[in-house]
């Protein structure tokens, strides 16, 4: 079954949800726009609904933030581009693990954290597109994922560890998942997080730690949806990036 069929079929309360978000993201791309195309089953519902719209004359040009959406995107019709020709990007639309209060994201679910980072902050506004149960009072339901080199991953891991998180290296058919930058995951999981800006400038200085799953102060908007129903979260003001 292709991953579009996939999609396609599976649509649940949850699914049905993530396809409304994901249409109604859609409603922010104006003409002539560069986007950061963001990752994940959310996405898909965004990038299927813009292609209509690219069918129809929009003239926008999107950065991929994995190598899954580069080829969604690329199947869909919708042009792509690189940040060899741009470096600032008008929206970034993208999904996320876990969504808090102040709008701060939890992600790395699919394995994309680096380059949707790098995405997210090289656009002027990002909007993120969720099914509501994703948005929670506090991050660290789910483990956050961390980007590490794989050369003395274990030594990192034990570094992570003496903060307070189990970790699990990620794995994929019995071997270790490799990112689309050729590293390692590492799915920590802490107690919840009270301070996820804290918690990432501490992971961040490790050695051998190539990026976490904390986008501290990076959406400026949130589209959840429920079935057929949306609700959007702004960012609280004064937050600057
Ligand atoms: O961070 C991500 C991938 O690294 C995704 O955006 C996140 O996992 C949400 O995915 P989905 O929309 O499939 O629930």
């Amino acid at each position: 079954m292709s991953e579009q069929t996939y999609y396609e079929k599976l649509i649940t309360a949850n699914d049905r949800g993530k396809k409304a978000a994901g249409e109604n993201a859609v409603n922010y791309i104006e003409d002539g726009m560069t986007l950061g195309l963001g990752s994940g089953s959310t996405v898909y519902w965004a990038l299927k609904k813009l292609s209509e719209q690219v069918k129809q004359g929009l003239n926008v040009k999107g950065i991929p933030s994995s190598k899954r959406t580069e080829s969604w995107a690329k199947n869909l019709g919708i042009p792509l581009t690189t940040f060899h020709e741009i470096q600032e990007l008008d929206l970034a639309i993208d999904g996320a693990d876990e969504i808090d209060a102040n709008l701060h994201l939890l992600k790395g679910g699919g394995g994309s954290l680096v380059r949707e980072k790098i995405v997210n902050t090289a656009s002027k506004r990002v909007i993120i597109i969720a099914d509501q149960s994703k948005r929670v009072a506090q991050l660290g339901n789910r483990p956050l994922p961390v980007e590490v080199l794989p050369f003395g991953w274990e030594v990192t891991a034990k570094r992570i560890s003496h903060l307070g998180a189990h970790i699990t290296l990620r794995d994929k058919e019995n071997q270790p998942f490799i990112s689309d930058n050729g590293n390692y995951i590492l799915d920590c999981q802490f107690p919840l997080i009270t301070d996820p800006a804290e918690l990432h400038n501490t992971l961040i200085q490790l050695v051998g730690v190539v990026e976490t799953g904390l986008f501290v102060e990076l959406a400026d908007r949130v589209i959840l949806g429920q079935d057929d129903e949306l609700h959007y979260l702004e960012k609280p003001k004064g937050g600057q990036r």
